[in-house]
């Protein structure tokens, strides 16, 4: 099996990225898995940016194959905010109930055909002796009125998947990594690696 490590202390996302690689026979790592893993400042413009800074730290730190994922959601009506900024939107402390409220106070009152926003994972592999790759997933959707579902994590009890109408956090792992952004730009990696 390969050993690979997700520049993640995300734990939502380590999760995701343990159900998709596993079945591929990937043995699968997180920086929650190496606590002395280096805090990498997220200081690029975009997602592909900062999840190329993440992927190059820890794969030059421990020399092994890294993926590292920076993600968030794109509200359109907020002109893209909260974007790169999606975790600390709220505040540097990063909590997901306070980002969620912040995002529902600010759509307070504004009809559903102006909620339009989509969720964008951008995702960086690098290595040891191998060109970084990129790829990016989206995945389209609306913003609710309230928190709906108990599953993922994140802004997940907030985001309509247009195609399904319920929310991301009322899908099953299973389902939501069909779907969401992250399993998409999954899929883009892996159609590279493999050709
Ligand atoms: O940088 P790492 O350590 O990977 O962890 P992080 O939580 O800081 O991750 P990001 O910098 O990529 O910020 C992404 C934020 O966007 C949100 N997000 C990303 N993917 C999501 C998903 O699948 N469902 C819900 N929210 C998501 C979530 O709030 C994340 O904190
Ligand atoms: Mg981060």
């Amino acid at each position: 099996m390969t050993d690979i490590i997700i520049a993640t202390k995300n734990s939502g996302k380590a999760k995701e990225f343990q159900h998709i690689l596993k079945p591929l026979g990937y043995n699968v790592h997180c920086l929650l898995d190496f606590p002395d893993g280096e805090d990498v400042e997220e200081t690029g413009q975009t997602f592909i940016e900062n999840a190329i800074l993440k992927a190059e730290a820890i794969a030059k730190q421990y020399g092994k194959l890294t993926i590292a994922d920076d993600s968030g959601l794109v509200i359109d009506y907020l002109n893209g905010a909260p974007g790169i900024f999606s975790a600390r939107y709220a505040g540097l402390e990063k909590n997901d109930l306070a980002n969620i409220n912040k995002v529902l106070n600010e759509l307070a009152n504004v009809p559903k055909d102006e909620r339009a926003a989509r969720f964008i994972c951008a995702l960086a592999i690098a290595g040891p002796a191998r060109e970084t790759i990129t790829v990016e997933g989206t995945c389209e959707g609306y913003i609710a009125d309230e928190m709906i579902g108990t599953s993922g994590f994140g802004y997940d009890p907030i985001f309509v998947v247009k195609d399904l109408d319920v929310t991301m956090a009322q899908l099953s792992p299973e389902q939501k990594n069909k779907i969401s952004h992250r399993a998409n730009a999954m899929k883009k990696l892996e159609s590279i690696l493999n050709s």
